[in-house]
């Protein structure tokens, strides 16, 4: 009986020992990386701001490093070169996205530009934002509508002068009531009332938004995906029902409508001849992508300001000098040199998306001379990026003048700066969203001075960097405005 124990249990060393020795040998030809532990791998080491985690893994293992989380493979990328190997030079191959486990809802998935391979429907559903929905003649033709919704929450916050505001969910909302119109010529939220008005799809997106970054932990170990343990994929079906259900009848009534000729995105999508299911996934898309990034990117853009007194004041010398004492229009904004460098500065530093969306190797490749598994999923650290003291000249401050007299963009020719991804997958909202970023910070600056409420210390707010998004995080920007009279409001 003894004998037999003792065979058992070296027969188990020998295999654990033979399992060690071939998994160390598949990972020889990966980047380097810290030693995963047994089954959980490298998951102690995500920390709850993985993108701050990752860029110390940087500099410790290099710019492109190998983690384990449970048993999925991920390669990080963490400088400029090697986010142009991936966005760039390997784009192709490394093109296919990781679609997190709640978001496998197989009709949405089929008709996503966000979660699909880069596939025929895809090709198409990018051409038609291209060439339909975000060329630059759509967005001029619209740009009367973001103005008209900026001035809407001016009024609104005019009424709140003195009150406590937590800024980021006014900018929210009023996002969301620039897609409405955008999209379908209607206000879907109602700025006066949050609670009780037309707020079903913005608690739709939120709820959405809240599964989106819970942990699922099928995604580290997916052979529990299949069977969807903790319910979150039967939750995102669900609330993606809820929100198609927000504009079906609508939908329905214009397929019906002959001659309805409102000068909005669900037009041209049904003049495209798209059918139902292409819009409702390209519409949320548009919803659920475009309003908490933005959002979060103009929460911090005024954190910024709160910090940089010097800044607000370039910033409203040149609104003067442009603009005088009328309310900003798009169509000044090429001319406010200095508003554009300040939206860039705040996109490095605070990427809304850091660590982009993730990719996946469709084929094995070679990266820098490493080997990149297929079905290895991709990350690239575009926070990490946006810091690097290699790249940038004191990376941690706040300095819009550093963009002044330099033509590094966002558009994703610059891997310096990629806060919008790059290559074909790059963000196609980067023509909107760079026109309702500048058009919303120019319009706050204008209209209000602001501090924060008493007591409270713009230090302790941003000492603790918030992760990426901060709709649902605890540390909300809260300020108190001042209207500035001197502006003339006008429609
Ligand atoms: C500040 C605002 C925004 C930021 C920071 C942002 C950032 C990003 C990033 C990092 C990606 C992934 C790119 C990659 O994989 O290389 C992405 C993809 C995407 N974004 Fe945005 N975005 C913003 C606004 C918008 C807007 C306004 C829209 C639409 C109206 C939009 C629609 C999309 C879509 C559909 C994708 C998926 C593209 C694909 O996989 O082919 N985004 N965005």
């Amino acid at each position: 009986m003894e004998v037999l124990s003792a065979t058992i249990v070296s027969l188990i060393f020998f295999f654990l020992f033979i399992f060690l020795i071939l998994r160390d040998s598949r990972r020889k030809d990966l980047p380097p990386g810290p030693r995963p532990a047994p089954i959980i791998g490298n998951l102690l080491q995500l920390g709850d701001k993985p993108h701050a985690e990752f860029a110390k893994l940087a500099q410790k293992y290099g710019e492109l490093f190998t983690l384990k989380l449970g048993s999925e493979t991920v390669v990080v990328a963490s400088s400029p070169a090697a986010a142009a190997e991936i966005l760039k030079t390997h784009d192709k191959i490394l093109s296919g996205r990781y679609v997190f486990q709640s978001f496998r809802v197989t009709e949405h998935v089929r008709n996503s530009i966000v979660w699909s391979e880069c596939n025929e429907t895809w090709k198409l559903l990018r051409k038609v934002c291209r060439t339909e929905l975000f060329c630059p003649k759509m967005i001029e033709s619209q740009a009367y509508i973001r103005e008209a919704k900026a001035l809407d929450m001016v009024r609104f916050l005019r009424k709140k002068e003195d009150e406590v505001v937590k800024i980021v969910e006014v900018v929210f909302g009023t996002l969301v009531n620039i897609f409405g119109n955008l999209i379908f010529s209607k206000d879907v939220f109602d700025l006066e009332d949050p609670t009780g008005g037309s707020t079903e799809l913005k608690e739709h997106l939120w709820k959405l938004l809240d599964l989106g970054n819970s942990t699922n932990p099928a995604d580290y170990f997916p052979i529990m995906g299949k069977y969807d343990l903790f319910g979150h994929r039967r939750e995102v079906a669900k609330v993606l029902e809820q929100i198609y259900d927000v504009w079906g009848v609508m939908l329905k009534e214009r397929r019906g409508t002959k001659g309805n000729k409102a000068n909005d995105f669900v037009n041209v999508l049904l003049n495209a001849g798209l059918d139902d299911q292409k819009i409702n996934a390209l519409l949320m898309e548009m919803f659920g992508a475009g309003t908490e990034t933005s959002a979060s990117t103009i929460e911090w853009a005024i954190t910024e300001l709160t910090k940089n007194p010097r800044v607000i004041s370039k910033l409203r010398s040149e609104l003067i000098n442009v603009v005088g004492d009328k309310t900003v229009k798009e169509s000044n904004i090429p001319h406010l040199q200095y508003l554009q460098a300040f939206v860039k500065e705040t996109l490095r530093l605070h990427p809304a998306t850091p660590l982009l969306l993730p990719r996946r190797a469709l084929e094995t490749c070679k990266v820098m001379n490493y080997t990149i598994p297929k079905e290895c999923q991709i990350m690239v650290n575009a926070w990490a990026i946006g810091r690097d003291p290699k790249t940038w000249d004191d990376p941690l401050t706040f300095k819009p003048e550093r963009f002044m007299h330099s033509s590094v963009d966002y558009k994703g020719n610059d891997f310096e700066l990629i806060p919008f991804g790059g290559g074909r997958r790059i963000c196609p909202g980067v023509p909107l969203a760079s026109q309702f970023l500048s058009l919303i910070v120019a319009t706050l600056v204008q209209n209000f001075d602001w501090s924060l409420p008493q007591g409270m210390n713009i230090h302790e707010l941003t000492m603790d960097e918030k992760f990426g998004l901060t709709l649902q995080k605890d540390l909300p920007l809260l300020i108190v405005l001042k209207a500035r009279n001197s502006i003339q409001l006008q429609d």
